[in-house]
């Protein structure tokens, strides 16, 4: 993205003791910095664990590793930072942390989603520096209506431009790409439309279990965790109208029309969505226990964790184009693609045989990689219709997606963020879905960990 004067001097890390912030963070931040070695920044972690500055060294500096990085940068930031141990929900210890920045903060919730809601009330009591940025993490609220008490919330402690609602997705690089592929060439905005496409697939199918996320994934599952947020983001932009600029407002004022037009397919979520939850197996060479044995997992609650949903936009753009979002877990191979599938030539010329496929454009996440799968009559028989893919390589960005998030953050830019009337919406598109499964109206299918997904479901994409 574009590269804004840096806003905010001190990174807070509300949670600088979880996974989010030394697995996904911590090494992005390493990465920003090394790209970035004119970045000065001072980061602050805070927990309730009981932790040494000497010891969150050990972990910024592990995490740092991870992405080898290196320069002025980090080595500035490494001498200065520090750990504080702190109850966030108590107004206290959170005006004892900002006290703690110097110029403007940035404070950043790698919370669980029920603490960061607290640690937000907790913030009316404190006295917030100017310009200070709030970046939430997914899920944003647990329904349409906590989402909207959040964003009011919100809105009593700083303006809308200064809330990030992080949604690493945004940050991937083949999303990123999707801007460029889209409004640089002349070639696909002409048939990006419902006269030329017939469908659009998204899938992100992990080889992931539940590496021990049962206290947050157990009450989301996979519409929550990943169709609610990532893909629902992910549709907005291969569906948005040309923004006429990359700014903030522009891009999301384009997906918030999408995502406004969004509903579930023919409004049956009966007829349109399917989940499944998986059994003990193999993925790889790794033994996956029965979700329900996992620890910490409550089997009554009959959470899934392969979701597949199809959705409508109702514009004339989109009209009759069904858009089919699914992601899983402990899914035999990885599969992250976004895949358009085109609708079939209106005449094949006749003796022209085998033109069976419809041309189709792929668009591979992480590794990022383009494929365009033609009809061709060449090389052998000219009257036989053979396969050829079109590929290109999107390379690895110069940023990993949250890499892009934190630059969107200290340069207080919400470009690649959730506005706040668009995180209440793709709560709305869910809803009936959310609402048929906890009626047990759609049944939880199973899947054996290491298969593709439970026998009977058509393959999409
Ligand atoms: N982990 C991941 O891969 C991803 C996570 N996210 C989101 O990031 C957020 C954090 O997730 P994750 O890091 O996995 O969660 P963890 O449970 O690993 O970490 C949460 C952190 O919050 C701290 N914490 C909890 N209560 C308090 C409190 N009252 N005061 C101070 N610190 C507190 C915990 O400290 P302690 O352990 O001492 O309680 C811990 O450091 C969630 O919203 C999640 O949805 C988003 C994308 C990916
Ligand atoms: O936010 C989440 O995303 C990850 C998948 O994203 P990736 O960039 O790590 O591939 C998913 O595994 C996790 O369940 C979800 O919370």
């Amino acid at each position: 993205m574009k590269h804004m004067t840096q806003a905010v001097t001190t990174l807070l890390v509300l949670g600088g003791s979880g996974d989010l912030a030394s697995r996904l963070l911590l090494p992005a931040l390493g990465d920003l910095l090394t790209s970035e070695p004119q970045r000065r920044v001072t980061l602050i972690g805070a927990g309730s664990e009981d932790w040494t500055d000497v010891h969150w060294r050990h972990v910024v500096r592990t995490s740092f590793a991870t992405m080898k990085a290196k320069g002025p940068a980090v080595d500035d930031l490494l001498k200065k930072t520090h750990y504080i141990r702190a109850d966030v929900t108590k107004a206290d210890d959170l005006s004892r942390l900002l006290e703690a920045c110097e110029g403007t903060p940035a404070l950043y919730f790698a919370l669980p989603p029920a603490i960061a809601a607290m640690a937000c009330k907790a913030l009316e009591k404190v006295s917030l520096p100017p310009k200070t940025v709030l970046a939430l993490e997914k899920p944003f609220g647990t329904d349409r209506r906590s989402a909207i008490a959040l964003n009011a919330q919100l809105a009593k402690l700083v303006p809308e431009d200064q809330v990030q609602r992080v949604d690493h997705f945004l940050g991937n690089s083949t999303v990123l790409n999707l801007l460029g592929l889209r409004f640089a060439n002349r070639i696909l905005e002409p048939v990006w439309n419902s006269d030329h496409i017939q469908r659009v697939d998204v899938i992100y199918d992990e080889t992931l279990a539940l590496e021990g996320r049962a206290r947050y994934y157990d009450k989301a599952g996979a519409l929550i965790d990943m169709i609610q947020s990532h893909l629902l983001q992910v549709l907005a932009v291969i569906a948005m109208e040309a923004p006429s600029t990359l700014s903030s407002q522009d891009l999301r004022d384009a997906k918030g029309a999408v995502l406004r037009a969004t509903r579930v397919w023919n409004d049956s979520p009966l007829e349109s969505s399917r989940r499944g939850r998986y059994t003990a197996g193999t993925v790889g060479r790794e033994k996956v226990p029965s979700y329900v044995d996992e620890p910490g997992v409550d089997p009554s609650r009959e959470t899934e964790t392969l979701a597949e949903a199809t959705f409508q936009i109702d514009t004339w753009r989109w009209a009759g184009v069904p858009f089919t979002l699914r992601s899983g877990k402990a899914i035999g191979e990885r599969r992250r693609e976004i895949v358009v599938t085109f609708r079939p030539a209106p005449h094949v010329p006749t003796g022209l045989r085998g033109a069976h496929q419809p041309t189709k454009l792929r668009l591979m996440l992480a590794p990022d990689t383009m494929s365009l799968e033609l009809n061709i009559n060449g090389p052998g028989d000219p009257d036989v219709i053979e396969r050829a893919s079109l590929t290109a390589d999107f390379g690895p960005g110069q940023l990993r997606a949250y890499g892009e998030v934190l630059a969107g953050v200290l340069d207080s830019d919400p470009a690649l963020s959730v506005r706040g009337d668009t995180a209440v919406e793709c709560w709305r598109i869910v809803a009936p879905i959310l609402k048929e499964w906890s009626e047990g109206k759609v049944p939880l299918d199973s899947y054996r960990a290491g298969s593709m997904g439970p026998s009977g479901w058509i393959g999409i994409g």
